[in-house]
């Protein structure tokens, strides 16, 4: 077995080939898996009155406990058996920084090693707890400017004797880095940047000094540049090798970030770096210069492989921009780089330069672009899945292009919604981007979609082998079992059970909530259950689509743990939809001041609160109570939900401002909003 991967997991348990999401139990198989029924559920997840949020992790189970993390970084460990609750850690952590988060307040996971858990929180801390109590050991602050908007969605990974931790924010605009910390003292072992800083500052290391060629000297240094390591970071004990997959450029398009131009290392790239100092072994870029969010924090599979008749010890990457890459994880050799998906920026990757050839199709610079995959990615932080037996790779696979555009003038506080602003096509115009010209730039191109598939890929043959119908909206984590069988939570809230093989599907489980995180397995005394953490929201939290069952039952979070011969598996209750209530009239104002407001919550509110009619997860403020429309001020600049996650915006809007982005909201409506938003405890 291999060491660790994507996202979600850090130890090296010996049911589980970790970074492949393999797993050897196998008695659940396509001639029981109809079966499979609930062994028990856990759903306590609602930390002091914060709403319900996003799901990510893929729990670990050492020893008979299972340890998970939920939203706002909290570590659950509970009996693996029974589900019975252990312990558990509440980071309490800070409610602000929901503002400095792209995609929610998620946390993928934690890494347990040597009877210690380690957590990541979502405002900066690394804490390593006890695995028998949860008592914290130690805790330290990775975050090395706090006036920048960093954030920590991702799970630490165990590498030797150092945990090793990034963070996200590229979004927002910062300076991506990891960080080592000593295992036992968590003591800072090294450091290691993505991209260089502002130049008046010095370069940290040679690595830093290489990547700066790279770059304009007269790059937007203020902005931070990005190259967030937000999830994937796997360690190869056999070499003491970490391998980090890097974030996107900060702001997103490269002639606004760097003007003139460069490959702008180590963006969007595969670094493997010396676990013992940090220095920088090879590195590998899958997308120079990227400018469509294109990240490489995509889960990585370290596995032997047999190419061309000799063996190799590969690392396979399927990152958001559509190629899947097979490296020879020694050298950083690229080995093979084919389409999983539909890929319009560029035709092919250049296995002699390691370059991708580039289309005008790719180019925004100029003019409105679809662009396949979208910002979204072709595969994003939902971990693949290799299954040694049938040697193929379970791609968690999304269809959609996205239009880009340019916005001209970035600054701070600054979103890179605000750049490269977006809109999928085949959702329905999403954000402030409703083109009229976009018939034109539609015209040539495949037709959008908006989709989920799940793609068996041979990474050999650099070809799919199968692909299943269409999932709507997403598509979950896969895991792979000795069984026999891919499984992939899916949005319209099922556990969908493949034939590993031949892309039959065996079963649909009706979880009733929608999934996004990777499913596990393991055995107990001789039963094998198989555990699924369920909850919608992350990137998806803001609107919630038609076939998400988001959208029709209760959204929260979940663990499902299912065996052979369980029970019947209840469902969330049906949404209850509430009213539209317009505002009190006292709240109106003249149009100017409507009009004004409009602007004002399209820049900073609806990337969260999304629009009149929109169903999401977080309130719809066409919906608030009448006391709420009194505390309006109050929260918005004075923060007082700010523990809840709405931080005060006192710092880029004036008392004016709210009154003004009230008044839009206090309008009467005649498309009253349909349904309600998300609900506060
Ligand atoms: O560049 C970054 O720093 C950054 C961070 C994160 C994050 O921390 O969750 C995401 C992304 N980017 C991103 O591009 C993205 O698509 C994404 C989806 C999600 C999610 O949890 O659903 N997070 C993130
Ligand atoms: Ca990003």
């Amino acid at each position: 077995g291999c060491s660790s991967s994507g996202g979600s997991e850090g130890a090296v348990p010996d049911w589980a080939r970790e970074t492949e999401h393999y797993y050897l139990a196998g008695d659940v198989t396509a001639d029981n898996v109809d079966k499979l029924g609930l062994a028990w559920e856990f759903d306590d997840f609602v930390v002091r009155g914060r709403t319900h949020r996003g799901v990510e992790a893929t729990p670990l189970v050492v020893d008979g406990v299972m340890y998970l993390s939920g939203p706002w970084s909290v570590v659950y460990a509970l009996d693996a058996k029974s589900g019975k609750e252990l312990w558990r850690y509440d980071p309490q952590v800070d409610g602000t920084f929901a503002r400095r988060t792209c995609c929610g307040v998620v946390n993928r996971g934690v890494a347990v090693e040597s009877g210690k858990v380690y957590i990541a929180t979502l405002d900066g801390y690394l804490a390593a707890l006890d695995a028998k109590d949860g008592k914290p050991l130690w805790k330290v602050d990775t975050i090395t400017d706090r006036k920048m908007s960093y954030a920590i969605t991702g799970a630490p990974r165990v590498a030797g004797d150092v945990v090793v931790i990034g963070n996200g924010g590229a979004e927002m605009g910062v300076r991506g880095y990891v960080s080592a910390y000593d295992r036992k003292t968590g003591k800072l072992a090294w450091r290691f940047w993505v991209v260089p800083g502002d130049p008046a500052n010095g370069d940290e290391s040679p690595d830093v000094t290489l990547a700066r060629q790279t770059w304009d000297p007269k790059s937007r240094w203020d902005l931070g540049g990005g190259g967030t390591a937000w999830d994937s970071i796997v360690y190869d004990p056999e070499t003491a090798t970490v391998f980090v997959g890097t974030g996107n450029g900060m702001p997103h398009p490269v002639w606004v970030r760097s003007p003139a131009g460069g490959d702008n290392l180590y963006l969007s790239s595969i670094v493997a770096l010396d676990a013992r100092t940090g220095r920088r072994k090879w590195h590998y870029q899958t997308t120079p210069a990227d400018s469509w969010d294109f990240t490489a924090t995509q889960n990585m599979i370290l596995t032997d492989l047999e190419i061309d008749g000799k063996p190799r010890k590969v690392l396979m990457q399927a990152p958001k921009n559509g190629f899947f890459y097979v490296l020879d994880r020694s050298t950083g050799e690229l080995l093979s780089a084919e389409k999983y998906t539909t890929v319009t920026w560029a035709d092919r990757v250049d296995l002699k330069t390691g370059r991708p050839v580039m289309t005008a199709q790719g180019d925004y610079s100029k003019e409105t672009k679809l662009v396949w995959p979208s910002e979204a990615g072709g595969h994003n932080w939902p971990p693949m899945a290799y299954s040694e037996e049938t040697g193929l790779v379970y791609i968690p696979v999304l269809e959609a292009p996205m239009t880009f555009a340019v916005h001209p003038q970035p600054k701070r506080p600054y979103s890179n919604l605000q750049s490269s602003v977006a809109a999928f096509p085949a959702f329905g115009a999403f954000g402030a981007h409703e083109d009229a010209a976009q018939s034109k730039v539609l015209e040539g191109q495949p037709k959008p979609t908006f989709q989920g598939v799940l793609k068996a890929w041979d990474p050999v043959a650099g070809k799919t082998v199968w692909t299943s119908d269409p999932i709507p909206f997403w598509s979950g984590g896969a895991m792979a079992t000795a069984g026999g069988l891919v499984m992939q939570g899916t949005a319209d809230g099922f556990l969908d059970v493949y034939d590993a093989r031949s892309g039959k599907r065996l079963r649909r489980v009706n979880i009733g909530t929608g999934v996004m995180a990777a499913p596990m397995t393991y055995t107990i005394d001789g039963v094998q259950y198989v555990a699924v953490m369920a909850g919608f929201g992350g990137a998806l939290n803001v609107a919630y689509p038609t076939g998400a069952v988001a959208a029709e039952r209760e959204n929260y979070e979940r663990l499902v743990v299912l065996k052979l011969d369980g029970a019947a598996i209840a469902l969330p209750p049906e949404r209850v939809e509430q009213p539209y209530l317009p505002a009190p009239a006292k709240f109106r104002g003249p149009a100017a001041a409507v009009a004004r407001g409009a602007a004002l919550y399209g820049q900073n509110c609806a990337r969260c609160h999304g629009g009149p009619t929109g169903l999401g997860g977080y309130p719809n403020l066409w919906k608030i109570a009448p006391e709420v429309h009194d505390a309006f001020d109050q929260i918005v600049r004075e923060g007082i939900f700010a523990d809840a996650g709405m931080a005060s915006f006192a710092d880029v809007l004036s008392a004016q401002d709210v009154k003004d982005i009230h008044a839009y909201l206090a309008e009467p409506r005649e498309d009253a909003p349909q349904r309600s938003g998300g609900r506060l405890h």
